[in-house]
């Protein structure tokens, strides 16, 4: 049997009353690169965010179904470890305003009880290094994180999310916010991670999910309409709602 690394089962998600995913199936193998693409509205967002328990942090909103991570119901874990577990970069780079750019990717390590300055210091580099950023921040650490560029500090949340050694890392439209060349350098490194990381990336660029992507999930209207690997998605779909999708004529 392959070995699967996210396993998601009979998922529903309600904002309300008002029921937005209908029920998805899907199962991600380890150390690969997932697309979750659909037009505006069909529920990427709210998926992924019930992946990491973040979806039930709005008010009234609700999960039924199972998310399996390495084997462990999510949904029995203590939220604080799935947060650990699975970390998360969103689409507007947030690192904490205040804080330098070591303190960004230190203060998880400080929470997780890592108080050895020397550890604390190495962990960051090497979270900084495996974020592609460490040669352009080296020399200056302890300055505002807000004194890099939006590129840089989308990578500073990469390095933050990676800090705590998640097994998975969601990325919900990452590069949205940023110019074409802040934008390859992310999807080099997705491409990089993914030797170490269970990827899962929203995106509404096509063009991105058939390159970074070793398998794309087509949703519409709170269903998973079809998922398989991204040149088949990309060239050979079942669905002619995913061929009408991919081909542009909606969405
Ligand atoms: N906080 C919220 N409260 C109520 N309804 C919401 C909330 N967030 C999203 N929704 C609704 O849930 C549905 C799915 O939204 P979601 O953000 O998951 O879609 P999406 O595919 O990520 O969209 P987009 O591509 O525009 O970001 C939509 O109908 C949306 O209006």
């Amino acid at each position: 049997m392959l070995s699967i690394e996210i396993k998601v089962e009979a998922l529903h998600a309600w904002y309300g009353n008002d029921e937005v995913l209908h029920g998805i199936d899907l199962a991600i193998e380890p150390r690969s690169v997932t697309a979750i693409i659909g037009p505006s509205g069909c529920g990427k967002s709210t998926f992924i965010r019930c992946l990491n328990r973040l979806h039930e942090t709005n008010p009234g909103a609700r999960v039924a179904g199972h998310v399996w991570v390495g084997g462990e119901d999510v949904y029995r874990m203590d939220p604080i470890d799935v947060r650990r577990t699975i970390g998360m970069v969103f689409q507007r780079p947030n690192p904490f305003p205040t804080m330098s750019i070591f303190d960004n990717v230190a203060l998880g390590l400080k929470f997780a009880g890592v108080k050895d300055r020397r550890r604390l210091r190495a962990r960051v580099e090497e979270s900084l290094a495996m974020a592609a950023l460490w040669d352009e921040v080296k020399d200056r650490l302890h300055q505002p994180a807000m004194s890099l560029s939006g590129g840089q500090q989308q990578r500073l949340c990469i390095a933050r999310a990676l800090a705590v050694e998640p097994r998975v890392l969601l990325m919900d439209e990452p590069t949205s916010a940023l110019d074409p060349i802040s934008t390859m350098r992310i999807e080099e490194l997705v491409q990089n991670l993914k030797q170490t990381y269970t990827i899962v990336i929203v995106t509404h660029n096509m063009q991105q999910a058939a390159r970074i992507a070793d398998q794309t999930a087509f949703f519409l209207d709170g269903h998973l309409i079809e998922v398989g690997p991204t040149s088949k998605v990309f060239t050979k779909p079942d669905d002619k709602r995913t061929e009408d999708y991919v081909s542009g004529r909606f969405g």
